[in-house]
């Protein structure tokens, strides 16, 4: 049986600026109707054309970002039925988030970076650090778990980020252009993480990115433009030398479009 892990009907957001909701003239409109569908053990990229939309849908997948109209499920719960208390406990224990710029914490060490989510939870100290290790072992950090942030290269506080991510045993992985700050080299190590991530934890994966590369290790892509799905693109019999073809050609497709407007 396929399980859903997020479902968007007719999905609209809209913002206003300088939050002037009344006024007509101030609303921006971002996404305009999607259906999108995202099933248990998915590997999703978002791409598409820069201001399309792509950062706010991730946002209103991780529950950070509330709709204008339609519907949006998280597990087949309808997230407008959930209480903000409720909502704050998916965000921390069901979705891990991977941010382009790391967002870690210089005053604590990497270790107590990792283990912040289960802080927050009031887990036992005992459980938290056999985790924390767990999973450092697991993505080749261990041994940096005793410095501090403003130690490490961007590849390895983006290992980090992810071990954060992970402690709480979310199944869902979001992640924001996560390679966006690295070098090629190290962006390829990531994308083995969530490689392993996927196949070898199980877990979804909704990626946010720019790179066909990265894109293309993905199983299913939403090109987003212009607040609309412009093209799904899926893997199919996992020959990635014909996605990645795929790939550019949208892209190329899409940038056309973007100089014609
Ligand atoms: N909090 C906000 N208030 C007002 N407008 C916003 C807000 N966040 C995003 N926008 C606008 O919504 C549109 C879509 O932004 P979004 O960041 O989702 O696009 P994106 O596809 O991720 O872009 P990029 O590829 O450049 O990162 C843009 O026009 C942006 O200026």
């Amino acid at each position: 049986m396929v399980t859903e892990i997020i479902r968007t009907e007719k999905l609209v957001k809209n913002y206003y600026r300088n939050n002037d909701t009344k006024n007509p003239e101030a609303r921006i409109e971002v996404l305009k109707g999607l259906d999108i569908t995202v099933n248990e053990g998915e590997y999703v990229c978002i791409m598409g054309s820069s201001g399309g939309g792509k950062t706010t849908l991730l946002k209103i997948f991780g529950m950070m970002e509330a709709i204008t109209d339609g519907k949006f499920y998280f597990k087949g719960r309808d997230a407008s039925d959930l209480w903000k208390d409720e909502l704050a406990d998916i965000r921390r224990r069901e979705i891990g988030f991977v941010f382009q710029d790391f967002y870690l914490m210089d005053s604590l060490s990497v270790g107590e970076n990792i283990m912040v989510p289960m802080i927050l939870d009031k887990a036992l100290a005992s459980e938290m650090k056999e985790k924390m290790q767990g999973l450092a072992k697991r993505f080749g950090v261990e041994k940096l778990l005793d410095k501090a942030p403003k130690e490490l290269s961007g590849g390895e506080k983006q290992r980090i980020a992810i071990c954060r991510a992970l402690i709480n045993d979310p199944d869902v992985i979001m992640a924001d252009e996560p390679t966006g700050n690295l070098d090629a080299k190290s962006s390829r190590r990531l994308m083995e993480t969530f490689d392993e991530i996927n196949q070898g934890m199980k877990k979804n994966i909704i990626l946010v990115t720019h790179d066909p590369k990265i894109a293309c290790r993905s199983s299913k892509i939403f090109f987003i433009d212009d607040g609309v799905i412009a093209a799904v693109l899926e893997k199919r019999d996992g020959d990635s030398a014909q996605f990645y073809r795929e790939i550019l050609r949208m892209m190329e497709q899409m940038e056309g479009q973007t100089d014609a407007d």
